[in-house]
């Protein structure tokens, strides 16, 4: 039985934390699947087809990633594919405080599907995608921050930044 595990989230647009707890997950699980939030009434700054064209880039290395789209429930979405395991990364004791709660309530509502935490790379703790666009707006430097073709594509739509 082939272990499958989704990483799900809006990835508006990718970041390296992101991308760090994707490639490790990648290596723990047979196939790991990227969850893209789709959902048409939620805006974000890049389409849903942009999020995910990003999350390709990045990945395209990695030969047991996949990415999907998802709107509902996840926990429904996993049962309905074949997947046991939510991955989930923590950065700070927020992130804790949140996870714990959303990994209860997953656990409530489909007791066979586990939540597994992965704690980020200290170097990213500090990353997530609304600040990455917060500070783009001052246009600060965040070469480091995300991928370079998220790099690009930032900088294309805001006209900013480094
Ligand atoms: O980029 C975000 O919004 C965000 C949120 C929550 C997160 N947990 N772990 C990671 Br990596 C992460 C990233």
């Amino acid at each position: 039985k082939i272990r499958k595990a989704i990483f799900a989230g809006s990835f508006d647009p990718i970041t390296n934390g992101h991308l760090d707890i994707i490639c490790r997950a990648s290596k723990i699980f047979d196939e790991l699947q990227i969850g893209v939030l789709h959902n048409p009434n939620k805006k974000g700054m890049f389409t849903f087809e942009e999020r995910v064209e990003l999350i390709e880039k990045c990945t395209n290395h990695l030969d047991n990633i996949k990415i999907v789209s998802f709107n509902g429930l996840l926990v429904n979405y996993c049962e309905e594919h074949g997947i046991d395991t939510l991955v989930r990364g923590i950065r700070n004791g927020t992130d804790v405080e949140y996870e714990l709660q959303m990994a209860h309530m997953n656990k409530e509502l489909n007791p066979n599907i586990e939540t597994v935490i992965l704690a980020t790379n200290p170097k990213y703790s500090f990353i997530s995608s609304s600040l990455i666009k917060e500070v783009l707006n001052f246009d600060a430097d965040i070469k480091n921050l995300v991928p370079e073709v998220v790099l690009e594509e930032l900088k294309r739509k805001t006209n900013r930044g480094k």
